[in-house]
């Protein structure tokens, strides 16, 4: 049974959750609840997402600056080779039960490349470079034949004539992606990458800060990422989709009104509902009228008005309820839904994007590292002894 402090430790000293504390400087990103924005190296992300590739973002977040187009090309080229799946890894894939969830596919995935590379142990820029950009062209074959094989389906082999996004789709698929799929995945990525001390990129840099390689903190924080609080929301948000069930013959007005009912239900019984309300932002998340815009397109495109009823319906009576506001997964559970991605797929897709943050986030803690190690205040107790 916990038992009252017995150190004279006050309760306000706690920082549960840490909560509002500022714990580092960072050059990578800002997110800024008051204006309500998200800059990534200085950059408005919606900008970004307006007018660069992903290739070009990830260039962004790891070297500061955008690539001039000599750069980018030498970049895209090294992306392109390394798309890949590793035959070895795919063997223990292949090993792994249907029942496992595709995040611990992921995590496996990242540790896998760590004991094969030999240059795990080298934490140098260079080396960490050189291996962030390794995992970036390699997560989406993971990804991709991991769906396939849960479907029975063979794998595809990587286009290196395509973009990031429209390999992705395509090695997914095996079909031509249309432009707007391709464009609003895009888009998913981007935002996707970089959110300052989120708890991944946290997880990230505490086993960094012990001075552990890279792809150990990378498999930390795919462990992080997974949890229904951070990434593993997005699959949740479809989750309830179903649960309200999406009818394709509904129009728009008729699925509103069923989601509105279930959201006042489930709010009634004091349920959480995954997709809403954020630790940072409290009037409503940066990103997500940019992804709200790319749904917008895939449900125009795909001539789907009853899963705007939907997600209008939550977003209404949430709104109405409690005035807490969409954080980013709510939007991209249904854009993935709607490109054809299984349920389960959807937060390795988070994975494949936010290596990108997580991996800038290793090579900037460790050009001023300092072990993190919180204190705790204790509540066991009183010291005693063995008779
Ligand atoms: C990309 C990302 O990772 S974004 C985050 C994705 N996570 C989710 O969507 C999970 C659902 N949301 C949540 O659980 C929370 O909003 C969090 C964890 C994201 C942020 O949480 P915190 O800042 O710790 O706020 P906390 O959970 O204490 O919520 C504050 C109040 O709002 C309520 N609340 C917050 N989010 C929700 C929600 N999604 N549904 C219902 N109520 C909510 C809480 O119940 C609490 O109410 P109370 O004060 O009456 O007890
Ligand atoms: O910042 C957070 O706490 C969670 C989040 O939105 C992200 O990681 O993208």
């Amino acid at each position: 049974m916990t038992q009252a402090p017995s150190t004279a430790q006050s309760d306000s000293a706690i920082k549960k959750g840490l909560a509002g504390v500022v714990v580092d400087y960072t050059a990578i990103s800002k997110v800024n609840p008051e204006t309500n924005s998200l800059l990534y190296r200085g950059y408005p992300v919606q900008e970004l997402a307006a007018r660069c590739s992903f290739e070009e973002v990830a260039y962004l977040l790891w070297y500061g600056e955008l690539p001039t187009p000599d750069q980018l090309s030498e970049f895209e080229a090294r992306e392109r080779a390394g798309r890949t799946l590793d035959p070895v890894l795919k063997q223990v894939i292949d090993q792994l039960p249907d029942t496992c969830h595709p995040m611990d596919v992921c995590r496996t995935a990242a540790s896998v490349h760590g004991a094969r590379n030999p240059k795990a142990a080298d934490s140098s820029r260079e080396a960490n470079l050189a291996k962030a950009l390794e995992l970036f062209a390699a997560m989406p074959a993971v990804v991709a034949y991991d769906q396939r094989r849960r479907r029975g389906q063979d794998p595809i082999e990587p286009r290196e004539d395509l973009g990031y996004s429209a390999n992705f789709l395509w090695m997914t698929f095996g079909e031509e992606p249309a432009p707007e799929v391709v464009r609003a995945f895009e888009v998913s990525m981007i935002l996707y990458a970089e959110h300052s001390f989120n708890a991944s990129t946290f997880t990230a840099r505490v086993i960094t800060s012990t001075l552990s390689d890279l792809h150990s903190a990378v498999t930390g924080a795919i462990g992080a990422l997974k949890g229904p609080l951070h990434g593993g929301a997005n699959e949740a948000v479809m989750e309830t989709f179903e649960e309200i069930g999406i009818r394709d013959d509904e129009t728009h007005e008729q699925a509103k009104v069923r989601a509105k009912a279930w959201m006042d239900e489930a709010l009634a019984a004091k349920k959480k509902v995954m997709g809403f309300g954020h630790r940072v932002y409290k009037h409503g998340d940066s990103r997500v009228p940019t992804m709200k815009a790319a749904l917008d397109d895939l449900i125009a495109f795909y001539g789907r008005p009853e899963v705007l009823g939907l997600y209008d319906g939550l977003e209404q009576s949430m709104d109405e309820a409690k005035g807490i506001k969409p954080n980013l997964d709510y939007p991209t559970g249904p854009a993935y839904h709607l490109m054809g991605f299984d349920i389960p797929t959807f937060t390795p897709l988070f994975v494949a994007s936010r290596i990108v943050g997580w991996t800038a986030h290793i090579m900037e803690q460790l050009e001023s590292n300092s072990l993190i190690r919180p204190l705790s205040a204790y509540n066991g107790p009183d010291e005693r002894h063995l008779d």
